[in-house]
């Protein structure tokens, strides 16, 4: 990040005529990511049909008059958007359609991210950090990482912290306290339904989550709650989450860059190390603590058989996934 204040920030973001593209932007231009003092440059990238709604979006946020806006631009070219960029929040992707074969969503998909990891490895920041939102997030990652060869994987992240909080969500109104109450909640694998939201290592005001709810209520209600919980939004709002999804962008960003509390943890699919078992090669959700602009994942927690069987089920589809991309040319 840049060490003088008064030098914007660049922060790319794709998708910027969706949902979650004008539940985010604004959010940014505020400062809720980089803090109040971090003036900001905000590049909007979309596809050509949706420049013009972009546009729009755009105005709006002149409109706004954010004392951190130090400039704004609409693109429909990779390239140009990814010039110099310090901050890429990958959120645009293709969402499935009729008929649509999850290959053929990995294949529409890839094509994006391999082009937007080769415009990321031509221009970005030496310091870039990139997250992608946009479906299948991990293996999206992992495709826009292969083809930037002169960027660390280590900065090639995927967004889990959506799931992060609504397992915190869901925790504190079952123990009916606040989010505040809760510390070192996790979430392992892929942003899918086979994740595992886990709080064998979670306190609720420093006791033991586990103790405190019976073992009946995790894997029957509060497990499949949230890692079905994008479902569920789906059909009782009639369109997938924006603003939670938006909200945790932030989030994760945000605690990239600013560091995690002491004593807490925070989500982030990562590329393994081999940590816990996790095959190298794939992005996976780990708890990870952040610090100075560099996360690590947690290490030395005890991993309980029922965490094991979970870890490896997501872990399982992950290198599905890879080895489908991978067939199709994209790795
Ligand atoms: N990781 C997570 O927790 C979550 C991920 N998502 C995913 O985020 C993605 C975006 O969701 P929404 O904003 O609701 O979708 P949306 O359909 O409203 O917006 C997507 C935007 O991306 C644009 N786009 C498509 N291809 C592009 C490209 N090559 N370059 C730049 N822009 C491009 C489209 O024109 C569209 O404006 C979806 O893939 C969705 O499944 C959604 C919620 C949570
Ligand atoms: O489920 C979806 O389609 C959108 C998503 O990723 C989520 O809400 O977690």
């Amino acid at each position: 990040m840049s060490a003088h204040a008064s030098t914007p920030v660049t922060v790319t973001v794709t998708g910027a005529a969706g949902q979650i593209g004008y539940a985010l932007l604004f959010r940014l231009a505020s400062g809720a990511m980089l803090g109040p003092n971090v003036p900001i440059k905000l590049n909007l990238l979309e596809i050509p049909q949706a420049t013009q709604a972009a546009e729009g979006t755009a105005l709006e946020l002149m409109d706004c008059a954010f004392p951190l806006v130090a400039g704004m631009e609409v693109f429909d070219d990779p390239a140009k958007a990814f010039d110099g960029v310090n901050i890429a929040m990958l959120v645009g992707a293709r969402p499935r359609g009729p008929g649509m074969e999850r290959a053929d969503l990995l294949s529409a998909n890839g094509g994006i991210f391999s082009v937007q990891g080769k415009a990321l490895n031509a221009g970005a920041a030496e310091d870039v950090k990139v997250v992608v939102v946009g479906n299948p997030a991990n293996t999206n990652a992992l495709i826009a990482s292969a083809h930037a060869p002169d960027i660390p994987d280590s900065r090639f992240t995927a967004m889990t912290r959506l799931d992060h909080d609504r397992a915190l969500a869901q925790l504190a109104a079952k123990m009916d306290q606040p989010v505040a109450a809760i510390r070192k909640l996790a979430i392992w694998g892929n942003h899918s339904a086979s994740q595992y939201p886990d709080i064998t290592h979670a306190t609720v005001n420093g006791v033991s989550a586990t103790s405190l709810v019976a073992e009946s209520w995790i894997a029957d209600e509060f497990i499949p709650r949230v890692a079905k919980r994008g479902a569920e939004i789906i059909s009782v709002r009639g369109g997938s989450s924006a603003a939670s999804a938006a909200n945790a962008a932030v989030e994760h960003m945000r605690l990239w860059v600013q560091g995690t509390p002491d004593g807490d943890w925070t989500s982030m699919a990562v590329p393994s190390d081999g940590s816990y078992g996790v095959p190298e090669g794939i992005i996976s959700s780990f708890p990870v603590t952040t610090h100075n602009g560099e996360y690590s994942i947690v290490q030395g927690l005890e991993i309980s058989d029922f965490s094991r069987t979970r870890i490896d089920a997501s872990v399982a589809e992950l290198l599905s996934e890879r080895d489908a991309v991978a067939q199709l040319g994209l790795l």
